[in-house]
């Protein structure tokens, strides 16, 4: 298998962030509109998402009926959605937010619909502003993975990276509140 994918081998020592969500705590929503874990998304994937020990992410996910891709089977894409806001958990435990340069999905074995399927997401490395992450699919049992993913993150200064797009956003009032404090 061929994969741009390469974690450096001259990381960056890493230690959790202190105002990280502690082991077992319920990891804040980045924006409650986010189609992948937002609770106030209409349509979203309402993933849920928890603090693991070290640098990981747990996070489950009801596979709705409209997930449908295949026959009876979820849709390869919305898999790939909830690897990306999984894994875009697992910066925040060390330290600013960042977004997705890189994704990748190995699809292990089909996924029926109307499951619970349980990730965990893991911190592989950070090399500068660059974070690389894991993300395994499971049904229960971790070492019995259904889909693997990699990706990387890179930190952003979201006030800034954002600024241009608040307009377009459903919670735009809000945003522009919240932003506009010193
Ligand atoms: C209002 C606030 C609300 C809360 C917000 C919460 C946000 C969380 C949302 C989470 C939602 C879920 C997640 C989502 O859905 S995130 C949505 C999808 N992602 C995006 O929209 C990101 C689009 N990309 C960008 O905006 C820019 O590229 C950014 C800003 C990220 C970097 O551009 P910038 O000009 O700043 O930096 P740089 O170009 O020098 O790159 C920096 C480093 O990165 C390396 N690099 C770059 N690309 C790649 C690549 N493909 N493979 C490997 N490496 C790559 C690059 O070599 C360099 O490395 P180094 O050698 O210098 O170390």
């Amino acid at each position: 298998m061929k994969s741009s994918f390469v974690v450096p081998t001259d990381l960056d020592p890493v230690q959790r962030h202190p105002k990280a969500a502690k082991a077992g705590e319920r990891m804040r929503m980045h924006n409650p509109m986010c189609f992948g874990c937002g609770e106030e998304s209409p349509n979203g994937l309402r993933l849920e998402m928890f603090a693991g020990e070290e640098f990981t992410v747990d996070a489950a996910m009801r596979v709705q009926t409209q997930f449908e891709g295949g026959p009876g089977v979820i849709h390869g894409g919305v898999l790939s959605t909830a690897f990306d806001d999984v894994m875009g958990m697992v910066p925040l435990l060390v330290g600013p937010s960042a977004v997705t340069v890189h994704l990748e999905v190995d699809y292990i074995k089909p996924i029926p619909v109307e499951t619970t399927l349980q990730f965990r997401a893991s911190l592989l490395g950070r090399q500068r502003r660059k974070i690389y992450t894991e993300g395994i699919a499971h049904y229960g049992d971790p070492t019995q993975p259904v889909a693997v993913a990699h990706g990387i993150f890179v930190t952003i200064n979201a006030r800034e990276h954002f600024a241009d797009h608040l307009e377009n956003s459903q919670l735009s009032d809000e945003y522009k509140r919240r932003l506009s404090r010193p």
